[in-house]
């Protein structure tokens, strides 16, 4: 049985009987007197009182795993024909003929609609979804409102850390999350939508009152067939079903065609261009940024982000136009924000008394790593060391195209190990190298090296930025993950400079 605090306390109770009404499903079974009180997709996640969805999947059947769904207190099964059929003859069975397409919807019932209480905010795009959503986050509890925030760094409600592995959770582990909110009081909840989850319904069953659309750069083409069909998933989010209203950023190339493109109303946002919201007067320090909001009404206000870059102007003004629109106090929640903290593994400095700085950042994919460079360069006059590497068993393509920007943008490249998992690190490695035609690079494979090696190079005044992992503290190879946060090492290596 799950542990963790992922669920409601008191979930409601609904008889089994009315979930295969709500499905028009198939019943096989007993499912008098059988109630349930959750869902879950995975055997894994399973609690007492759980509906089992076994579905399936791209390497096994759900139905593979009945026996350990049952052995932690499933009380019935979801599946479809092929996994009704290899179900054995003691657990009541649902049949549709395509689970995934019910699991959003019923998950949502199930739980008493838990969204539907709160405010909503969904935020997609390649770069920047957590940072904006934890922005939201540290502008809406700095305001007093009882805020949550679903993403890639985890999941937080009302202040308390719980345990989440995917950007976007499959949508029984979601609504779960939802009701636990409702339960805690939560008022607001921003959360990162991904393209994959798009794609996969795993938001079905949410209406977003705001979804964000931050930009669209090259990522995960192991996953859409091209940029195109990319687009095609994030614009799925600015449809009626899925959001009341869209807020665009009309500063990106594929925001403005997602204008024409939305079917939802859409309201505009851009940096010194012309839109609804738009950032003015910006000033960018080393530690932040301060500038000035002028609002769909005309009004204007200030608005500054705890953290370095222009990207990060973007980011705070997205949070805030998206507080606006979902009818809070925007010029409140920009102060909150102001004052706020950072975000973990996001342009995150890393002090531990020496005379040049260190930044550890998320950046893995080409727009990314351009960015944070672009960022860092002005704030310096020495140079700039990048570590960087690029993971295994993800969109190949993206590597020579980052290590080549990468090198041409800094003084020098390290090429290093990134979660290699089953790929050989010295083929990444060497895909990275193909594609540095202009700079300097050199090889450590070895990650704790690549970073004592980027610290010892560095001089008075340098900036060093180790790509790539930001938050994460593990290193992936061959399905191990050996603990590693490139903050701690980075920490430990400073200490041992002479
Ligand atoms: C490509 C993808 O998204 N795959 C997802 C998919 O896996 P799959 O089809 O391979 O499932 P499978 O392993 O064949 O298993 C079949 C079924 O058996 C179940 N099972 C499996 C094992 C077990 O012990 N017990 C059990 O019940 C599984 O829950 C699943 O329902 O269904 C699984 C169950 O929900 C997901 O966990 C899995 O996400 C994997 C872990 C993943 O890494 N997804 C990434 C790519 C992803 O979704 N990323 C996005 C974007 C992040 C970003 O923007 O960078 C995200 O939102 O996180
Ligand atoms: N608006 C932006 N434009 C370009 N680059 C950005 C932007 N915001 C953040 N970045 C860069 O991208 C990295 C990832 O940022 P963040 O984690 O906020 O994005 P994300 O969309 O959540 O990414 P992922 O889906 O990979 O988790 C940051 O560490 C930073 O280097």
């Amino acid at each position: 049985m799950v542990r963790d605090s992922t669920r409601p306390k008191t979930p409601p109770r609904t008889p089994l009987a009315a979930v295969a009404a709500w499905l028009d499903a198939a019943v096989r079974g007993d499912v008098d007197g059988v109630e349930v009180t959750g869902i879950s997709l995975s055997s894994q996640r399973i609690r007492t009182g759980d509906l089992y969805a076994a579905l399936p999947g791209s390497r096994a059947h759900g139905i593979d795993f009945l026996e350990a769904a049952l052995g932690a207190g499933a009380v019935a099964v979801l599946t479809d024909p092929t996994g009704a059929d290899a179900a054995g003859a003691d657990v009541p069975v649902l049949v549709v003929d395509d689970p995934r397409a019910v699991l959003g919807r019923l998950a949502a019932r199930l739980y008493g609609e838990p969204a539907t209480v709160m405010r909503m905010i969904g935020v997609t795009g390649t770069q920047g979804k957590t940072t904006t959503t934890r922005l939201l986050e540290s502008g809406l509890t700095g305001c007093g409102i009882p805020a949550a925030v679903i993403g890639t760094v985890g999941t937080r409600v009302a202040g308390e850390d719980v345990p989440t592995a995917l950007t976007t959770p499959e949508a029984p582990d979601l609504h779960g999350l939802f009701a636990l909110m409702r339960e805690r009081g939560v008022e607001a909840c921003a959360m990162e939508v991904s393209s994959h989850a798009l794609v996969m319904g795993r938001v079905d069953g949410v209406v977003f009152d705001v979804a964000v659309f931050l930009n669209l750069g090259r990522d995960h083409l192991d996953f859409h067939a091209d940029v195109e069909d990319y687009f095609r998933a994030k614009a799925s989010l600015f449809t009626p079903g899925r959001a009341r209203l869209g807020v665009v950023n009309v500063d990106d190339e594929h925001g403005r065609r997602l204008v024409d493109a939305a079917t939802v109303p859409v309201r505009t946002f851009a940096v010194d261009r012309d839109a609804d919201w738009r950032a003015t007067d910006v000033v960018l320090r080393p530690d932040g940024s301060s500038f000035t909001v002028v609002a769909p009404d005309g009004s204007a206000f200030s608005a500054g982000s705890p953290l370095p870059g222009g990207f990060n102007v973007a980011n705070t003004l997205a949070a805030i136009a998206a507080a606006g629109e979902a009818g809070l106090d925007a010029p409140a929640i920009a102060g909150c924000i102001a004052r706020g903290g950072g975000v973990p593994g996001r342009l995150e400095r890393i002090e531990a008394g020496q005379d040049f700085v260190v930044v550890v950042d998320y950046a893995h994919k080409p727009d990314a790593v351009e960015a944070a460079i672009g960022t860092l360069r002005p704030l310096t006059d020495g140079r700039v060391i990048v570590v960087l590497g690029a993971g295994g068993d993800r969109d190949a393509g993206k590597r020579p195209i980052m290590a080549g920007a990468a090198a041409r943008l800094a003084d020098l490249l390290v090429v290093t190990d990134d979660n290699p998992r089953t790929e050989d690190p010295a083929a990444i490695r060497a895909e990275l190298l193909a594609g540095v035609t202009e700079g300097e690079a050199i090889e450590v494979g070895d990650r704790r090296l690549a970073i004592r090696e980027a610290v010892r190079r560095a001089r008075p005044g340098d900036i060093v930025l180790i790509a790539g992992k930001g938050h994460e503290t593990g290193q992936e190879v061959d399905g191990v993950v050996h603990p590693f946060d490139d903050r701690e090492v980075a920490r430990e290596e400073l200490a041992c400079l002479p």
